[in-house]
């Protein structure tokens, strides 16, 4: 075994021989896979991904090199980074420094050399893995599941107001709650002209009423929705109150919020291809997405709430809006980021949605 050798072993028995690119012997995660063919470096800095350990399904990594505007949190958050062919000679108008560089700068532990596919395959067939990196291939991972407090460690700790880029009347305050949001949620609200309040995730009902903002977006984030039971007391009042858009795991705590429930999607949506049908138009439309759990239909209050999305793929539920109150909630990210920008309507009504507080909307 040379110094460049390492392994990713499996908590099912798999062990996959590789290459550090950027060495950390210790990490455990949860694997999962996507199967985006571009977006790696806003794949590496979603917070989403925090306790995971993810592999590109796509060969090619890095041929257009990493930039200073994609990336989707301050300092990438995965466990792990797990890549079939790492590209050294990026050619892009916006590439500023090399998936090498990138991954050395905020030290993403990288395997590359793997065999991605057969190591989806095995992901695919257990659903729950858990994997660890190790210079012994005799070494399995000891973790079985996500630290149920991940989100306290992605979200911010300290509010801060984003202003708007508009001066006009008609800009929008709206309160974003951070589960460990994506920059480019807030950049598209940012360019509708909103100003934007980031606020914790356990923000009260107190201290929202204290900002008072026209309307609330809960936001994506790492882990199992139900270890945030215990915030529910606090968001209920609240999405109750505000016009209020769910992005996600945004998405997920809404429906737990009011009674539902969520459960584990056999191995997760992860890329940026994923058909979703809005049963409103009937038209499909391509999704990012990046999610392993999703609501559970049957438990939805169907009297309560309408289901506006579903999945082409699988039929689960991809987006609901309440029928009396202004709550909208999607399970993919109309904020793209790696994907197609074709759910940007979702924004759009969102929007309309925030004039109608204290109106009642019609399902
Ligand atoms: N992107 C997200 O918000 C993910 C939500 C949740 N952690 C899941 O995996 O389903």
């Amino acid at each position: 075994m040379d110094e460049l050798t390492g392994y990713l072993t499996l908590s099912t028995g798999d062990v996959f021989e590789g290459k550090w690119l950027y060495k950390n012997e210790y990490i455990e995660g949860e694997m999962v896979f996507n199967t985006a063919m571009t977006g790696y470096q806003e794949v590496m800095t979603d917070p989403s991904y925090a306790g995971q350990i993810v592999t590109m399904t796509y060969p090619l990594i890095g041929n257009y090199g990493c930039n200073n505007q994609d990336n989707e949190s301050w300092n990438p958050s995965l466990s792990g980074f797990v890549i079939a062919s790492p590209f050294s000679n990026p050619s892009h108008e916006k590439d500023r420094h090399s998936l090498w560089e990138m991954v050395q700068k905020h030290h993403i532990p990288t395997l590359y050399d793997m065999d991605t596919r057969a190591l989806t395959r095995v992901i695919r067939k257990h659903g729950e893995v858990y994997g660890k990196f190790t210079t012994n291939p005799d070494d399995f991972p000891v973790l079985k599941k996500v630290d149920s407090d991940i989100v306290r460690k992605v979200a911010v700790q300290k509010p801060f107001t984003i202003k708007s880029k508009s001066n006009t009347s008609t800009s929008k305050r709206i309160a974003v709650i951070d589960f460990g949001y994506k920059h480019s949620i807030v950049d598209t609200l940012q360019d509708l002209g909103c100003e934007i309040h980031i606020v914790r995730f356990d923000i009260t009902w107190e201290q929202m009423k204290k900002i008072n903002p026209e309307a609330v977006v809960l936001s994506n984030g790492p882990g199992n929705p139900k270890d945030l039971a215990y915030l529910f007391d606090n968001l209920k009042p609240i999405i109750d109150y505000y016009p209020t858009l769910g992005i996600c795991l945004g998405q997920q705590l809404i429906a737990l919020a009011s009674g539902a429930q969520t459960k584990r999607l056999p191995f997760g949506h992860r890329g940026s291809n994923h058909p979703v049908k809005d049963l409103t138009t009937n038209k499909v439309h391509i999704t990012s997405q990046n999610h392993g759990y999703v609501v559970d239909e049957e438990s939805l209050n169907q009297k309560e709430w309408r289901v506006t999305h579903q999945n082409v793929n699988d039929h689960s539920l991809e987006g609901m809006v309440h029928r009396y109150k202004p709550i909208m909630a999607v399970q993919f990210h109309p904020e793209a980021h790696p994907g197609p920008s074709d759910s940007f309507y979702i924004f759009e009504q969102f929007m309309a949605l925030t004039q109608t507080k204290g109106e009642k909307q019609h399902a």
